[in-house]
């Protein structure tokens, strides 16, 4: 009995190392990554007419699962707000989401290196009268709940009345209702909107010091290194730089992400 109990034990010890091997980056399902993101930030990530995850942070994540070996991933639409939280307690391996990567959300989850460094945008109506950043005095502006619009805003425009939102679907069609006179979001987000409802860009404020990464589970740095090995392999061959043009064309190009030949 005692030699079945520890060659059992032996057993299941071995079972356990073959099982770390297989999934070594500790994913929910071996083979596989489990993606949190929201559908409603084209260009960046969002759902096309099929409902199919796509976009420029969609499939630059796609191209680096690949080359980290898994080519099984899987996204799922949720509130912003929800996805650092649910990373962070193993609902899902990875975020998605342009979410841009500061201490403070550091404290919650950890980050692979950078991939995208871009602007914040208040998109208006032409109705609004809100022409600048300052004259979001005293107006309604929308942020989606969680974002750094969120924390900026709270921080820059003390004065103007905050009116927080799930998403940006909610927020843009209160502002084409007139419920609120501005939405704070992403950029190249803000320009689909502007071409999609004819509203105006009314002010772009840099966020380099935040670029965007993939969020993860800290503690994870097999997951973390495979991850960054994988985004400069995809920085370095010009990958990178086809899908930035592909689903940014015409924007300025940050430099620090194109290859050496190209610096
Ligand atoms: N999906 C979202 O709504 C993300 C909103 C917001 N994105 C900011 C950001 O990561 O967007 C991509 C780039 O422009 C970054 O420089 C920027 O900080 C955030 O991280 O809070």
């Amino acid at each position: 009995a005692l030699a079945l109990s520890l060659s059992a034990c032996g057993g299941s010890s071995s079972a356990s190392s073959t099982a770390a091997a297989s999934n070594p980056y500790g994913l929910i399902t071996p083979g596989q990554f489990r993606v949190a993101s929201v559908g409603d930030s084209k260009p960046y990530t969002f759902t096309d007419s099929s409902g199919k995850f796509t976009g420029f942070d969609v499939e630059l994540f796609t191209d680096v699962a690949h080359r980290a070996g898994i080519d099984n991933v899987v996204f799922t639409g949720q509130d912003f707000s929800a996805i650092l939280p649910a990373v962070a307690n193993g609902q899902f391996d990875v975020g998605v989401a342009a979410i841009g990567i500061t201490d403070k959300r550091k404290q919650t989850v950890d980050f692979s290196d950078g991939y995208l460094a871009g602007y914040l945008t208040v998109l208006t109506t032409k109705a609004s009268g809100v022409t600048s950043a300052d004259a979001i005095k005293g107006k309604r502006l929308g942020v989606v709940q969680g974002t750094l619009q969120e924390t900026y805003a709270m921080k820059n425009f003390p004065d103007s009345n905050l009116v927080r939102f799930p998403d940006n679907n909610a927020a843009v069609s209160a502002l084409n209702s007139g419920t609120i006179d501005a939405h704070f979001l992403d950029y190249e987000a803000a320009k689909d909107y502007v071409s999609k409802f004819g509203l105006v860009d009314a002010a772009d404020i840099p966020s380099f010091d935040a670029p965007a990464g993939f969020a993860i589970a800290k503690n994870k740095p097999a997951l973390k290194d495979a991850l960054n090995k994988a985004l400069k392999a995809a920085m370095a061959d010009g990958t990178w730089k086809r899908l930035y043009q592909k689903w940014f064309p015409g924007s300025p190009m940050p430099k620090q992400y194109l290859p050496a030949s190209d610096q």
